[in-house]
């Protein structure tokens, strides 16, 4: 990559940009709401079981200029969710004032993983055992969505719930590919539990992005 835009991608005014598309949001408290997705390339936290590995890699996603992305985001809806990838490996600070700057929601999908920066209305925090999330993530999360694969992931589930501030929503979601196995283990463990909350990835079910 250049110097020059090396530079701008350190500064979030430029971010390599995965894809972005309209769709609904399938996942946690905004389930069904209709929302422009803006996913940044570039993660290192490793999860076995991600369904965008393509994403990992920041060099395989053309940089692009934060102006470019909001100037087409804004076209289509005014709740832009921006996923990744980790989108907190970059500089979130521009995209998202610029995003608010012309009167869209801004939206994170973070494993929180990294220094959390950006002015956001909703934060979904998505903890990884491999890289867990800095405390400013925790203090600022409004919901937690964390995903079960097995049993253990009920343990880190509580876990991490001690570690969220007071109005954090909370939501157990299970891994795709071991959905069949873990709903009745998620649906018992709500019904016991009634602090948390259901979420599935119910775009996979519509087969819609
Ligand atoms: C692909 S990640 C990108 C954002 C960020 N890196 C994170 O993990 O939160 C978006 C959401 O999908 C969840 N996710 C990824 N792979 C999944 C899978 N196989 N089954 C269920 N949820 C998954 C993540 O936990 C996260 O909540
Ligand atoms: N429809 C839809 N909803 C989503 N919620 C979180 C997603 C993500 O990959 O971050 C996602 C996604 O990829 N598609
Ligand atoms: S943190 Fe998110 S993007 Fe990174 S590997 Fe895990 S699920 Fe995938
Ligand atoms: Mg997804």
């Amino acid at each position: 990559m250049k110097k020059e835009i090396r530079e701008l991608v350190d500064k979030g005014l430029m971010l390599p940009l995965m894809e972005e598309f309209y769709t609904i949001q399938g996942e946690g408290y905004f389930k069904g709401t209709a929302a422009y997705f803006i996913r940044i390339g570039g993660c290192d936290v490793g999860c076995h079981w991600c369904d965008v590995k393509e994403s990992w890699i920041a060099e395989l996603h053309p940089p692009t200029k934060t102006e470019t992305i909001v100037d087409n985001a804004r076209k289509y809806s005014d709740t832009v969710v921006v996923t990744g990838g980790e989108p907190l490996t970059w500089d979130m600070t521009e995209l998202t004032k610029q995003l608010k700057a012309v009167g869209c929601k801004t939206h994170i999908e973070t494993s929180g993983a990294y220094e959390l920066t950006g002015e956001w209305d909703w934060i979904c925090l998505s903890p990884k055992k491999m890289k867990l999330p800095t405390q400013k993530v925790y203090d600022n999360a409004n919901e937690l969505k964390v995903i079960i694969y097995n049993k253990d992931d009920f343990k880190f589930a509580e876990e991490q719930a001690s570690k969220v501030n007071a109005n954090c929503i909370l939501y157990m979601q299970p891994e795709w590919s071991k959905r069949d196995k873990m709903i009745p283990q998620i649906v018992d463990y709500v019904m016991a539990n009634p602090k948390w909350k259901v979420s599935l990835q119910t775009h996979k079910y519509l087969n819609i992005p």
